[in-house]
């Protein structure tokens, strides 16, 4: 039952929303006031009695609608505040939140869309929201479409709850940058943020990695070792690809999740700690638990809330913003003037599929920041860029393309055959040594972070691999 009859007050400079506003909720039954300031507002509630509930917008002349927000709550906890805003940021709606904001609507929002709100919030009570400081916001995500907007609302009302989140989306979606923002806006957020890709880690070493061990707990273990959840005490533990966890490890997680405490690998000391969980998967956990890989009650466990990030595709529009914003902050690292795109190339930007997501533009735009000749880029540096072997990774890889291209073209020249079995061998050396310099001889490491299996891995290596890896390194 929608409260016919409540007073509903209307905060807003644009004298023509809080007209619109003010009309439509009078027409579904609603007694508002309108007032144009925080200060006119803060000036009735000394005058009269309090309405029961209170839109207002954030940016206005005087004290802002946050500011506004803050002294509501302090005189009137329980009167729910909904912000209105053209600015869905998340460092905006998890402001709000924050403040103990009830709802936060969007502008330009649909009327009846706000009616609708409105009437759901007078009917429950308002739940009071927990005040934290204010902290810096950085890695801010771009976005400007309906579902990055619903997203940045979503992100910001969840930072307050202490519930695990599971994320999901494609590759380079930026899931990780929303794991860092529910950080970064939490209670938590002068705790520590540790992040552990699942896929990265070997295996065998993803126990102790995730709950630490004691010297002399298995060949190898020459020190005591303190594991993530422990180093996120107090703060958030990012666990990234989920979906790649081997069973028995799912278990261990699964009771430690439970019950808030452990032992690390070969110790006797039980571990307590308070964690918050957000893991991410770009693989679909539902179907993993359909075919018995993936633990229902794991799934249940990190699945309190589920976020799904969009794929880049779904919203062509924030790809000339994001694309700008990546111009600028590869302008910014080279110190050099920063390049427009023009007509033609946004749009260029826009129609391309983007397999490779949000990763795969910002790798794009550091390219076209290097390479791009002149200062506007137009559509056909956009499509040489985008050119076959060049799309998905690493600023390198026009260097990389250009010298395996003159290779080819040598040895074609030479009258050779088997180029692909060749430049094959070669890549894998290449690719090899480098990760095996990386890990510093550790080949199941190696491996993983090739996305290799072991015994590819060693095949790979061939009779030099015995030589290549150290002593004792698994
Ligand atoms: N909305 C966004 N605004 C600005 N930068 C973004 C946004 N989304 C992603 N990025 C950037 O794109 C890159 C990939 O993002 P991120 O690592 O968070 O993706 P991911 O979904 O976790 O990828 P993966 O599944 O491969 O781990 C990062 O450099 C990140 O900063």
């Amino acid at each position: 039952m929608v409260e016919v009859g409540a007073q509903v007050w209307v905060v807003d400079d644009d004298r023509s929303v809080r007209f619109v506003l003010a009309a439509a909720l009078a027409e579904a039954g609603y007694e508002v006031s309108g007032f144009e300031s925080a200060a006119a507002a803060l000036e009735a509630l000394a005058q009269r009695p309090p309405p029961q509930l209170l839109f207002t917008d954030v940016r206005m002349p005087g004290e802002d609608g946050l500011v506004l927000l803050e002294r509501l709550k302090a005189a009137q906890p329980q009167l729910p505040v909904i912000v209105m805003s053209a600015y869905t940021d998340v460092a905006s709606t998890a402001g709000a939140f924050r403040g103990g904001a009830h709802e936060f609507l969007s502008k330009p929002f649909d009327l009846d869309d706000a009616v609708a709100l409105a009437a759901r919030t007078l009917r429950p009570a308002a739940m009071p929201v927990a005040a934290t400081p204010v902290v810096d916001s950085t890695d801010a995500l771009i976005g400007d479409t309906p579902a990055m907007r619903e997203l940045f609302r979503a992100i910001g009302r969840l930072a307050q709850a202490p519930l695990n989140v599971l994320i999901t989306g494609e590759t380079g979606t930026g899931k990780e940058l929303v794991a860092r923002a529910l950080h970064r806006e939490s209670p938590r957020a002068r705790r520590p943020f540790i992040a552990m890709n699942t896929a990265a880690v070997p295996s065998e070493l993803l126990e102790s990695e995730l709950f630490g061990h004691e010297a002399g707990a298995f060949t190898g273990a020459h020190k005591r070792h303190v594991g993530r959840f422990e180093q996120a005490d107090g703060g958030t533990l990012f666990l990234d690809e989920i979906g790649d966890m081997p069973l028995p490890l799912q278990t261990r997680l699964l009771r430690v999740l439970a019950e808030a405490e452990f032992f690390r690998v070969g110790g006797r000391e039980l571990i307590r700690v308070d964690v918050r969980v957000v893991a991410a998967t770009h693989q679909d956990l539902d179907a993993l638990v359909a075919g018995g890989r993936f633990r229902a009650d794991l799934l249940h466990r990190l699945d309190v809330v589920r976020l799904h990030l969009p794929a880049l595709r779904e919203r062509r529009d924030d790809v000339p913003t994001l694309a700008d914003a990546f111009l600028a902050a590869a302008a910014k690292r080279f110190n050099a003037p920063v390049k427009r795109l023009d007509a033609g190339a946004r749009e260029r930007l826009r129609t391309h599929d983007w397999p490779g997501n949000v990763r795969e533009l910002e790798n794009l735009c550091w390219r076209l920041a290097a390479l791009a000749p002149g200062d506007v880029i137009g559509a056909g540096d956009v499509r040489a860029a985008l050119s076959p072997g060049r799309v998905a990774e690493g600023g390198g890889a026009a260097a990389w393309d250009n010298a395996l291209a003159a290779w080819a073209r040598e040895r074609l020249a030479a009258g050779e055959a088997d180029l692909h079995a060749q430049a094959r061998e070669r890549l894998d050396q290449v690719l090899l040594d480098a990760a095996l310099e990386h890990t510093g001889g550790r080949r199941s490491e190696a491996a993983a972070r090739l996305g290799l299996g072991r015994n590819t891995l060693t095949r790979k290596l061939g009779p030099r691999g015995s030589a290549r890896s150290r002593p004792g390194t698994r």
